[in-house]
């Protein structure tokens, strides 16, 4: 169907077809005008010299069959495929040896005037044609056209369909209206020749290990015919194993084997050991080669092959120069090569790189005939194969733009096919987009969402809440298909892989490879769809891409991670809507919404841990899944992107404060850890986010109080935090369970009363308070005192303890704030009292001082004066100093104490 390539046949004289008789055109070889002496009948016999090329082109029906073949067909059983019914039509006839061609033609056509092969070719260039002769005319077709019939006339061969003569493509009314009838006449062909040219192998380079590629096919077809896939695998020398244990040797009859090798017609079949550099090469190499020297065929970019070859049936070939191959053996070794083969072995792996996508080609059209998605009894691809059907068919090569849609056509469902308007006179960019929503209606109609823009929703909760659509620049991602509440679970899934990534990397493929090969077409066909960001030369590296890119966790704690189909293709934000997590309890990867999700919104997750600042996240999104985030977040303006940085360190920050602080944090100081939670839920408020961390925040509260016998506010914390979990994680999630367990009877924490300094029963919850007056309870806020009221002695927030003072080296939320240009000051006032116990001036003046809880702590004069601007009349042992603002230093010679540095901020009493 390449119109512009211009029509070789100007000079036939087409009459219109009968659409009601279902007609279509068909050629037929005329007999050889050469003389009929005995060295011409000679000549003809061996196929030497047939004369020139003459065919006569005739209207026949596809509808008239023989009587014998309409009752053959009827007897068998309904589910059977035409494919299948014609197989077992010509399987049951036997010839008599010389027979004449047209004994057995006669035999085995199926309808009342003969039968008919499809021929599946290159058109080829324009300048290179040649003259044949079409009912009696003179008429130019394309070299390949011509080298084609003229090896086809010596084989079994009766009528032969062929788009370039059977269509008159000067007509551009019948071109219109035979789209939609190629996938008809090629599947009702009795085979599909499949023309690869005359010598498709020469020209690639590799022609001293191709030259039997022909004996490699037909060997592997042998041995599939015969013994099936499996054994095919294990004469390839996959999974060699599997063949020593599992197989019956004795089925291989015929077949002489030696321990894990075969050896066979001077081959070696199957080495389990790939290290013999210099022995033969190994068999499964040599039909690698064989492949890729096919796949290098550029027969193979044709766009309007695809569905050609998809449709063909059973008895399909492959055929160049004077082989042929059943095209059924190529398809499964393509698939075996695309899926299974573990490694490139000896092969060039760019050679593998650039075949590879023509292997893929052929290893779907194989599924596609296997699953029977295009049967006669089938409408044709949908859901996600429709997706592959357009990558595949993305690089594929036509002289009309319009076949990019036209040639795809007859492979889908009526109800996409039929919302074209097909006419090669259309603008393209029209038709493309016609093209595109007719698929997106056609999913949206079926309400099942399948095809290029939607999954099949397998969650067993939720109906299509969701779907899988192209998103520009991230490829592929969950969108909603309806507003979703906060908290609802947007899916639960169970994993189709999961491997352990701490058992080595070589355990690691084989784990994943044998697990892809365990799942079912489609499951490996989606999982195959999947990203993949890492580069591949072969099978194994290829699932290990995609389950690198694409996992996710399947366990609480540990490092197993699975594949789960759905789940897996949800997109990174920064601000993800969305909150993903292993559920332990139910073994399920769930998702549910982190706040109200708007119809049309994708549904994002995070794929990052604790978030950090814009730019770290940025960097670790690059490295570990290429690619570089547009989020809300992500695209703030500076000023509010640095807001927001500052809001995530901070929590950050306090997480490690409070890491160090261990049990003295829970037990020496908990007010101040208590603080540290208070500033943390501040800070995720400001930023607007209630996930994971933020439950945890409350969880750690809850604990902290338990832990000091505080089980009225223990309550509440655990209250909150089983709130947020049932929110991020659902009800039934192991954390959600603890944490309701918890508000029902806090002194289950098994750290509950190890100090009792905040001992309350659970029923001291104070009721009737104000909002704010109850925050400020639950946190033990101290308020701030009016101007003139003396500070509480007794209050070790204005008064600490040298435990209770801020770090120097840290920024203390608690002790300090920013101020607008951006420095910290302190928020309020503290002043740090100790008694003089011992005092020494040397270099400068140092005292060892006490503090209210008895520690001795040193303190040194770094003041410019070194400590003479104090009179020596006020360094009197059992003296107290008082310091404002007093912090913690780390000293390098000595334990920690205090350095003072602003004579204004001491007094000596
Ligand atoms: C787990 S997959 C997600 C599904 C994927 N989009 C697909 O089409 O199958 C991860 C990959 O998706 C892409 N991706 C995820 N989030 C993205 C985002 N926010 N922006 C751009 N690409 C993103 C990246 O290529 C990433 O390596």
């Amino acid at each position: 169907m390449d119109p512009s390539s211009g029509s070789p046949s100007q000079r036939i004289q087409y009459k219109p077809l009968d659409a009601s008789r279902n007609e279509i055109r068909v050629l037929s070889f005329e007999p050889p005008s050469t003389p009929d002496d005995l060295s011409s009948r000679l000549d003809r016999i061996l196929g030497l010299d047939l004369g020139p090329l003459r065919l006569t082109l005739e209207h026949v029906s596809l509808d008239d069959f023989k009587p014998e073949y309409t009752t053959f067909r009827t007897a068998r059983p309904s589910q059977w495929s035409r494919s299948l019914v014609d197989d077992a039509w010509c399987e049951q006839f036997d010839f008599e040896l010389g027979s004449t061609p047209s004994d057995v033609f006669r035999t085995i056509a199926r309808f009342t005037w003969g039968d008919y092969t499809a021929i599946s070719y290159m058109w080829g260039s324009l300048e290179d044609t040649k003259i044949i002769t079409i009912n009696g005319m003179p008429v130019t077709v394309g070299e390949n056209l011509a080298a084609a019939l003229d090896c086809l006339r010596s084989s079994l061969v009766d009528k032969i369909w062929i788009d370039a003569v059977c269509i008159n493509q000067d007509d551009i009314d019948e071109r219109n209206a035979q789209v939609l009838r190629i996938r008809d006449i090629f599947s009702q062909s009795l085979a599909v020749t499949i023309w690869l040219g005359e010598d498709e192998m020469s020209g690639t380079g590799l022609d001293s290990w191709v030259e039997t590629s022909f004996d490699k096919f037909l060997l592997c077809n042998t041995i599939l015919e015969a013994h099936g896939r499996q054994t095919l695998e294990a004469a390839l020398g996959i999974d060699v194993k599997t063949w020593e244990s599992d197989h019956n040797y004795e089925e291989l009859e015929g077949f002489p084997f030696s321990g894990d090798v075969l050896y066979f017609d001077n081959e070696w079949w199957a080495d389990s050991d790939d290290s013999d550099e210099f022995g033969p090469p190994h068999f499964r190499d040599l039909v690698a080669v064989a492949l890729i020297s096919l796949a290098q065929n550029p027969y193979w970019t044709r766009l309007w092959i695809i569905q050609e070859l998809a449709v063909s049936p059973i008895r399909s070939t492959l055929d160049w120069g004077d082989s042929s191959v059943p095209l059924r053996v190529v398809l499964t070794l393509a698939d075996i090569f695309c899926n299974k083969i573990l490694d490139g072995g000896t092969l060039d792996s760019r050679v593998v790189a650039r075949t590879s996508p023509y292997l893929q080609l052929l290893s779907s059209i194989g599924q596609w005939q296997k699953s029977g998605v295009l049967s006669d009894k089938e409408d044709g691809l949908k859901g996600t194969a429709v997706d592959d059907l357009r990558r595949l068919a993305g690089s594929a090569q036509c002289t009309l733009p319009h076949d990019k849609v036209f040639g795809l056509l007859g492979l889908l469902p009526q109800d996409i096919s039929s919302k074209i308007t097909i006419d090669y006179k259309r603008d393209e960019t029209e038709l493309s987009s016609e093209f595109t929503a007719a698929i997106f209606i056609a999913n949206e109609n079926s309400g099942n969402l399948e095809g290029a823009g939607g999954v099949k929703v397998q969650s067993t909760t939720f109906d299509s809440i969701y779907a899988l659509q192209d998103l520009p620049g991230r490829g592929k991602g969950l969108v909603a298909r309806e507003n979703i509440s906060k908290g609802t679970r947007i899916l639960s899934e169970e994993a189709v892989l999961t491997v352990s990534e701490s058992v080595g990397s070589k355990q690691l493929r084989t784990s994943i490879c044998q697990q892809v090969e365990a799942l079912s077409e489609n499951q490996r066909r989606d999982f195959l769809s999947m990203h993949n960001i890492h580069p591949y030369m072969n099978a194994a590296e290829q699932y290990l891409g995609i389950f690198r890119t694409n996992s996710l966790p399947a366990e609480a704690v540990g490092d197993k991670g699975a594949i789960f189909l759905e789940a897996c293709r949800i997109n990174h934000a920064c601000d993800n809507n969305a909150q993903k997590n292993w559920n332990e309890k139910i073994k399920r990867h769930t998702v549910h919404a982190l706040r109200d999700i708007i119809k049309g919104e994708e549904i994002t997750i995070t794929y990052l841990g604790p978030l950090k600042n814009r730019k770290a996240r940025q960097k670790s999104l690059q490295e570990k899944f290429g690619f570089t985030c547009l989020c809300h977040l992500c695209s703030l303006p500076l000023e509010q992107s640095q807001e927001s940085d500052r809001r995530l360190e901070g929590i950050h920050h306090l997480d490690g404060v409070i890491d160090q602080l261990g049990t003295e944090g829970v037990l020496v100081s908990p007010l101040r850890t208590l603080r540290y939670f208070d500033q943390q839920v501040r800070l995720y408020n400001e930023q607007g986010r209630e996930d994971v961390g933020f439950a945890q925040v409350l969880v750690n509260a809850a604990q902290l109080v338990i832990a000091n016998s505080d089980l009225a506010r223990g309550r509440v914390f655990a209250e909150r935090a089983a709130s947020v979990w049932k929110t991020t994680l659902g009800g039934d999630s192991t954390q959600a369970i603890k944490h309701r367990a918890l508000v029902q009877d806090p002194s289950k924490y098994e750290l509950f009363g190890i100090s009792t300094k905040w001992k309350t029963k659970v029923n001291e919850v104070p009721q009737g308070l104000e909002p704010s007056d109850f925050e400020d309870w639950l946190w033990k806020r101290e308020k701030p005192n009016h101007p003139g009221q003396l500070a509480d002695l007794r209050s070790r927030t204005t008064f600490p303890g040298f435990i209770d003072l801020p770090d120097e080296n840290k920024v203390h939320p608690e002790f300090y704030e920013r101020n607008n240009i951006g420095t910290y000051r302190p928020r309020r006032h503290w002043c740090f009292f100790g008694e003089i116990v011992d005092f020494a001036s040397l270099l400068r003046l140092q005292m060892e001082i006490k503090d209210v809880d008895g520690t001795t702590i040193p303190l040194y004069f770094y003041t410019d004066s070194r400590g003479s601007e104090l009179a020596p009349g006020q360094i009197q042992k059992g003296y107290t100093v008082a310091i404002l603002y007093a912090e913690r230093h780390a000293f390098m010679f000595c334990e920690p104490g205090i350095r003072h540095e602003d004579p204004q901020m001491i007094k000596v009493l």
